[in-house]
């Protein structure tokens, strides 16, 4: 069996018009053929079919790189031990898949196009199976972790502490999936906003959305000995290894703070002591829900500066002003390596920005936004890596983030 990109992709174009309706299929094929299967998904499925089509997606347009490819699936693989997947149930789903794409593809279906998936999805459910079958000998699936504190630190933004039953290992920058004991079955992705500590303990910083199952049972429900579930830790917005440390610019929107800050943490951990400018912005002076704690942090290190910006308060006494617009009130930062995290239009522009002004790409990381969460544009494939998170409620299915992981 060989993989044929081409045929796939030209495949898999043909489908992309009918995607809702593909998808839809798939997952009532899946089910009516392996009814036992239904109980391992969340009740309310729309989000879950965008997770689909975003995975499907990027594994499609990275067909042709394996090694990114590869670690993808590995990821992939891994995280979906906390769903209870065993090596039998890509099966099922590889029948439904094939099902689905000879329904859809129309004209576009032959042998030489079906030997191609076959041979492209016995592949990946392949390196998924080996890389769960390897994590399963050292890691646990999820770990159980109980509320050590919680702060309300605006009416609908909570800092919460988890320490899990067992150690888990994390790179700064990485986040979680989080699952609450109101909603099983219901996960949802959150940053880690601290480095790793010694007493093992994670903080999360959670804005509640309007109808957010998640958000708001984590904001507004949960009190400190509660339980929640957590995945393993994931995602690629994490420092590089660097000597000398290139300084930093850190852009931060809302609580897209939280992967910035643990980088912040970690730089700080690591003794090396580059220039930090770390722009945190909110709507409001109120909204900016860890100034207090950051300015502490900014008191022990003078090479470290922290720079409140609010762009909706004419009245503010201090930077004002949309980010990407502050951004470029600065000398040029294009020697620095920069990491920005936040509402996705805001991350985009502020790296658009960034790059025109002379920011290599390679030294731009950035927290993707919900581009893997929704389905990116076959004419735009996604290769920023990472996963997407988004605040929005869904208005299909109430939720906070929608994540690239595909069931
Ligand atoms: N909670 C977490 O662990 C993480 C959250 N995120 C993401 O961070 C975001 C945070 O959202 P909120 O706290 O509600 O932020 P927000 O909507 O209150 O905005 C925060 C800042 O971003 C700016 N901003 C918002 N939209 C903009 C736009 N279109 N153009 C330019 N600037 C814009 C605002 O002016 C403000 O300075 C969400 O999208 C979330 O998915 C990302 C990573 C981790």
């Amino acid at each position: 069996m060989s993989l044929n990109p081409r045929l796939i992709k030209e495949s898999f174009s043909a489908i992309e018009p009918v995607m809702g309706r593909a998808v839809a299929y798939f997952y009532g094929r899946l089910f009516a053929e392996s009814p036992q299967l239904r109980c391992m998904f969340p009740p309310a499925m729309d989000l879950q079919r965008d997770r689909l089509f975003a995975a499907l997606t990027r594994i499609v347009w990275s067909l042709d790189s394996p090694d990114s490819l590869g670690s993808y699936l590995g990821q992939l693989g891994r995280d979906h031990r906390k769903y209870g997947v065993l090596a039998e149930h890509h099966t099922a789903v590889g029948n439904a898949l094939m099902a689905t794409i000879r329904r859809f593809c129309g004209d576009a279906w032959t042998t030489e196009v079906e030997a191609a998936w076959v041979a492209a999805y016995t592949t990946a459910a392949n390196i998924m199976i080996e890389a769960a079958e390897a994590d399963a000998g050292v890691s646990p699936a999820w770990w159980l972790a109980e509320v050590v504190d919680h702060e309300l630190r605006t009416p609908d933004i909570a800092v919460i502490t988890l320490r899990p039953g067992t150690p888990m290992t994390f790179v700064p920058g990485q986040y979680v999936d989080v699952q609450v004991a109101r909603w099983p079955r219901v996960w949802r992705s959150y940053s880690i906003a601290n480095a790793p500590r010694p007493d093992n303990t994670i903080r999360l910083h959670v804005r509640a959305v309007r109808g957010g199952w998640v958000s708001t049972a984590l904001v507004s429900h949960t009190r400190i000995g509660d339980t929640v579930l957590l995945g393993p830790p994931v995602g690629t917005m994490t420092p590089p290894r660097q000597d000398p440390p290139r300084d930093i610019l850190c852009v931060a929107g809302g609580t897209g703070l939280a992967p910035v800050k643990a980088i912040v943490e970690h730089v700080i951990a690591s003794g090396l002591r580059p220039n930090i400018h770390l722009l945190y912005g909110a709507r409001t002076a109120a909204e900016l829900y860890d100034l207090q704690d950051l300015i502490r942090m900014e008191a022990g290190y003078p090479w470290l500066r922290i720079l409140p910006v609010v762009s909706g308060d004419p009245a503010y006494d201090g930077i004002r002003g949309p980010l990407p617009d502050v951004v470029r009130r600065f000398h040029s930062w294009a020697d620095h390596e920069v990491y920005v995290c936040g509402p996705p239009a805001m991350v985009e522009e502020t790296v658009r920005r960034l790059q025109h002004d002379g920011v290599p790409p390679a030294r731009v990381h950035r927290d993707p936004g919900p581009a893997e969460g929704r389905a990116p544009s076959l004419r735009q494939p996604d290769t920023a890596g990472g996963y997407g998170r988004t605040d929005r409620p869904n208005p299909a299915e109430p939720g906070e983030h929608p994540h690239n992981v595909a069931r």
